[in-house]
């Protein structure tokens, strides 16, 4: 028998509900000049590929979730970087901001990218770090809400690990480990709009996620203390809130989203390569040609809302997770530039039920009289309380009295206020200016990818979109 040759590739191949996974196919051969040439070609191939990931910076919280960050770093993750030739440097949490504090420090510029290991606070504090880091070196002042923020060209990459993974599972459509390591190592690109979050001329938060004053903030400031039930905290807050059932009054002035495509009631959600997105990110190679970073925003057209509300929840994707498969807002799209703005008004506990309902079926969960959605690029928003402290109208009987509004006591409105939730992390301001950014980061993701049924059906389109 002739000696054989061989060589094997490795490759992604797509499962079902989004999961890609790894496999492989090994080929033999008699002639050992032929193999050698397949490999180096194969080679020199991949040395093409610019978008892939040579160099890499790992955060790991070893807290987040279920506690099993490290495990999922080390048993699923390592063995594929490695494979694909990807060197790291890994660094594991010891407190909260270390990640954040740390990318202040090192030289990021040397990694094609920042991995973080961990749930949607762990990515908080990566993007915090890497978008703060970029404004510190271009000189930019965080503080001033009309600054044109510089993009940040480092991608992110998520490893779930968390408790809700929402950020990771509307940009790949699952939380799981080995298809996002899948995702970084091909060299993914996603571009995602981000919220800057303002108090008095005073930088608090940047969000990719949700903002949401009134249930999601009371559950989160109620979950916080809970921590060491890991992700059961979130049911055992959520009955707790919903039962507690408190509104909150307020102003909220809004400017809506003029220059995105698209509608909060559209039927088709943001999906890989989406033409939404497409168009803004033209609309915005096209302003920064014309006025570099200097582009101000006009201050026309704001739309003002009174009202008692029981939630507020302005999302700049869907926010779909586990919890919620479609999210608050299906038809949101991760990077046109603008966020839905979400108001739940005053309703009976039943309504608001038959609402939260909707956050996990099919049901269009716009579809109610208390509900109404907005696009929009900037808003603003200030409690009923901090607008009478503002006027100097405040009546000290009513904090005598507990936390109960003593003009309507049987109405649960609570005058004290609520908490916004930022992407999972409290901010200690009601009074919040809130401002879109377009496509301000990258993540090592795609976008969900339509749905295909079989793998020789998604090549058979492929092939024909080629052709
Ligand atoms: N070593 C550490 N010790 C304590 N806290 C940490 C450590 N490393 C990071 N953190 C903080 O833990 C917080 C929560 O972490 P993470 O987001 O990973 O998990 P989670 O809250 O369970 O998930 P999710 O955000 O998806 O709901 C983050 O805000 C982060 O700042
Ligand atoms: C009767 C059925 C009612 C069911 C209602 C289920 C609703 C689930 C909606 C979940 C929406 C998540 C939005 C994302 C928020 C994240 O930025 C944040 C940080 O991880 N998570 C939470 O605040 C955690 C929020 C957890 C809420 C439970
Ligand atoms: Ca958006």
């Amino acid at each position: 028998m002739a000696k054989l040759h061989a060589f094997t590739v490795y490759y992604v191949k797509r499962g079902r509900n989004h999961r890609w996974r790894c496999s492989d196919v090994t080929f033999w051969c008699v002639d050992e000049h032929l193999c050698n040439q397949w490999t180096q070609a194969l080679k020199e191939l991949l040395e093409m590929q610019k978008s892939r990931p040579k160099q890499l910076l790992v955060y790991i919280n070893p807290y987040g979730g279920k506690r099993q960050g490290k495990r999922i770093y080390e048993q699923k993750v390592a063995p594929l970087f490695s494979l694909a030739s990807i060197s790291t440097d890994v660094v594991i949490t010891e407190h909260a901001n270390h990640a954040k504090d740390n990318l202040f420090e090192v030289n990021i510029y040397k990694y094609d990218g920042v991995v973080c290991v961990g749930g949607d606070g762990m990515f908080s504090e990566v993007m915090h770090g890497l978008i703060g880091r970029m404004q510190k070196d271009s000189g930019i002042d965080q503080n001033n809400p009309k600054a044109s923020l510089v993009q940040c060209n480092i991608r992110i990459g998520i490893i779930p690990a968390g408790s809700t993974d929402c950020i990771c599972y509307s940009t790949v459509g699952i939380s799981d480990p080995v298809t996002s390591a899948l995702h970084i190592i091909i060299g993914d690109c996603q571009p995602l709009d981000v919220s800057s979050v303002h108090h008095n001329n005073t930088f608090l938060k940047y969000s990719v996620s949700l903002l949401g004053y009134g249930f999601y903030g009371d559950i989160l400031k109620d979950s916080e203390k809970k921590r060491w039930m890991g992700p059961m905290r979130y049911d055992y807050s959520g009955l707790k809130t919903f039962l507690s059932h408190h509104y909150y009054e307020g102003t909220i002035a809004y400017q809506p989203a003029k220059q995105t495509h698209g509608s909060p009631r559209d039927k088709e959600s943001c999906r890989t390569g989406c033409y939404i997105c497409k168009k803004s990110e033209k609309q915005l190679a096209e302003q920064t040609k014309e006025h570099g970073l200097k582009h101000e925003e006009g201050e026309e057209d704001w739309k003002v809302i009174k009202g008692k509300f029981l939630a507020i929840n302005a999302v700049n994707m869907s926010c779909a997770c586990p919890r919620s498969p479609k999210g608050l807002s299906p038809a949101a799209h991760l990077a046109d530039g603008s966020a839905d703005l979400i108001l739940v008004r005053k309703c009976s506990r039943f309504d608001f039920l038959r609402y939260l309902v909707r956050h996990t079926n099919q049901d269009d969960q716009f579809d109610f009289p208390f509900v109404d959605v907005y696009r929009v690029k900037r808003f603003q928003f200030t409690s009923k309380l901090s607008e009478d402290n503002e006027s100097n109208v405040m009546d000290i009987g009513k904090k005598r009295f507990g936390q109960f509004c003593r003009d309507h006591p049987a109405c649960c409105c609570n005058i004290v206020n609520s908490t916004w939730n930022c992407d999972g992390e409290t901010l200690d301001s009601s009074a919040i200016e809130v401002r879109v950014h377009c496509q301000l980061m990258k993540l090592f993701a795609r976008g969900i990818e339509e749905n295909c049924k079989d793998e020789a059906a998604y090549s058979q389109s492929r092939i024909e979109q080629l052709l």
